[in-house]
């Protein structure tokens, strides 16, 4: 992966994909384990680049998922894929597969984009953001959220520790279903995290954080342009989805007021009980 970015706070860890939080003794934490080093059977026979219309990753259900942009030819995301929280939403070529780095079903796990940096925002109560220097055309990879995988006892237990005593949360948790089936993904960058820590929450977003599958079952959390993004503009995303509460940051205790700024900012950050 190519991501050279870093936290200026030393006290921090920087990693480029999310691993499995400390042990614990739960049968929770074994199944996390077990699900982060299995391997998404799903693989191609293409060389090189990925035909679409015969590659087998493209045909399947997570497949279809980047476009060539007409102007930049770079991938973007696949309108159609903008809003999908299902467990097959998009799986991208992994190591099985016989294609190559520069395939267009590899996008995500190349890395984040170039140009993101960190500094305070206006709004005190939000504290840091992240920010692009450069232009970034809608359906842009902007960068994984990655941390620490954590179980929902150590997420809840985090996330307590955070609202008694006044610290910012970073304990994301992500939502979805399959039939009538659903899933949970905790991760919390507050201590080993990468760039993606850094973003704040808006009620109008410029981004989206969607779950994309490489190697593992367990998905990466990773953020996409909504919309067209002009320089030195700050990358949000909405903690909490409009309707289904797909997407959560962890909030027991009352919600905290929420300094985005937006004309449609409903005054206070998303939460849920989980
Ligand atoms: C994932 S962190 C974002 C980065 C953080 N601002 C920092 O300085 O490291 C989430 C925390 O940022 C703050 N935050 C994010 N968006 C906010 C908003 N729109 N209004 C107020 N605070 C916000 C909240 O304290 C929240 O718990």
């Amino acid at each position: 992966m190519n991501d050279d970015y870093s936290h200026l706070d030393t006290t921090l860890i920087y990693i480029t994909e999310s691993i499995p939080g400390p042990p614990t003794d739960s049968p929770e934490y074994k199944i996390l384990v077990k699900n982060f080093n299995s391997q998404v059977t799903l693989e191609c026979n293409c060389a090189d680049i990925c035909d679409h219309e015969s590659c087998d990753c493209n045909k399947s259900p997570g497949g279809g998922n980047y476009i060539k942009h007409p102007i930049t030819y770079k991938m973007v995301l696949n309108q159609c894929k903008m809003t999908c929280t299902d467990t097959t939403s998009i799986i991208e070529c992994n190591s099985m597969c016989s294609c190559q780095d520069k395939c267009g079903n590899r996008v995500v796990q190349n890395g984040p984009v170039a140009g993101l940096y960190v500094k305070s925002c206006e709004s005190m109560e939000k504290g840091l953001g992240l920010f692009t220097k450069d232009h970034i055309p809608a359906g842009s990879f902007i960068c994984e959220y990655a941390g620490e995988i954590i179980t929902k006892d150590q997420a809840a237990l985090r996330q307590g520790y955070n609202a008694l005593n006044g610290k910012m949360n970073y304990v994301f948790c992500l939502n979805e279903h399959c039939d009538t089936n659903s899933f949970q993904t905790f991760v919390d960058p507050s201590f080993i995290g990468n760039i993606g820590r850094y973003i704040n929450h808006s009620c109008d977003p410029n981004c989206v954080i969607i779950p994309v599958r490489v190697n593992t079952p367990i998905p990466k959390l990773a953020i996409f342009a909504l919309k067209d993004i002009v320089p030195q503009s700050e990358i949000t995303f909405r903690y909490g989805s409009d309707n289904s509460k797909d997407f959560v940051f962890l909030t027991k205790v009352g919600r905290k007021k929420c300094c985005c700024n937006s004309p449609k900012c409903s005054g206070w950050m998303p939460y849920e009980v989980y």
